[in-house]
C-alpha cells in the first residue's frame, strides 16, 4: 500500500466557469488556469501521482502545451490512471477537501463523486469530496481563490 497527497489553488475571476469535479458550479466567478482550472481535480491527480512517485500533474501536462489549453480535468484524470496502470498500480481510495468561502458546495458534491468514480473505476463509496470555509480568513476567506487537498492510496496489481 502507497500513500500519495496532492495540493492545488486557483483564482477566482470573472468570466470564466466554475469547474469541480468536473461539475459546473453556478457562480459568478470561476477558476483561472491554462486548463478548466478544476483545482479539485487536479489535487486528485498530484495525490495519484505523488502515490506513485511519478511527480506532478505540471511534469506530465505543461501549462505551456496548448494540448492543454481548456482541456477538461477529467481528460486529464484518465491519462493519470493509464500512467498509474502502465507502473501496475492501481487505487484504493481517495479523500479531498475543498477550500472556499463560496459558493455552497454540498449540494454538488455527489455528482462529483460520482464523475470521479467513473473514470477511476471505483465506487463512489471508494471517494470522499469535503468542503470548507476559512471562516473568512486568508485567500480562500477572502473569496480570491479555491484551494483542495487530496489524498489517497493506490495498491500493486502485478509485477513492477
Ligand atoms: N464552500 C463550502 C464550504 C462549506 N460547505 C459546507 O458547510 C459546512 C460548514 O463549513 P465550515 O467551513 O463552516 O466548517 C461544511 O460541513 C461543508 O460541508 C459547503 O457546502 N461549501
Ligand atoms: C493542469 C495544467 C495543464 O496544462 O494547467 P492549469 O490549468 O494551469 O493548472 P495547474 O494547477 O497550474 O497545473 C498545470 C498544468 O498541469
Amino acid at each position: 500500500m502507497r500513500i500519495g497527497i496532492g495540493y492545488d489553488v486557483h483564482k477566482l475571476v470573472k468570466d470564466r466557469p466554475l469547474i469541480l469535479g468536473g461539475i459546473t458550479i453556478p457562480y459568478s466567478l470561476g477558476l483561472l488556469g491554462h486548463s478548466d482550472a478544476d483545482v479539485l481535480t487536479h489535487a486528485i491527480m498530484d495525490a495519484l501521482l505523488g502515490a506513485a512517485a511519478l511527480g506532478d500533474i505540471g511534469q506530465h501536462f505543461p501549462d505551456s502545451d496548448p494540448r492543454y489549453k481548456g482541456i477538461s480535468s477529467l481528460e486529464l484524470l484518465k491519462e493519470v490512471r493509464a500512467k498509474l496502470a502502465d507502473k501496475h498500480y492501481a487505487v484504493n481510495n481517495l479523500d479531498a477537501v475543498i477550500v472556499a468561502q463560496a459558493p455552497k458546495l454540498a449540494p454538488y458534491i455527489p455528482a462529483m463523486r460520482d464523475n470521479l468514480a467513473e473514470i477511476l473505476g471505483l465506487s463512489p463509496e471508494d471517494i470522499n469530496v469535503k468542503a470548507t470555509t476559512t471562516e473568512h480568513l486568508g485567500f480562500a476567506g477572502r473569496g480570491e481563490g479555491i484551494g483542495a487537498y487530496a489524498v489517497c492510496t493506490i495498491h500493486r496489481t502485478g509485477q513492477n
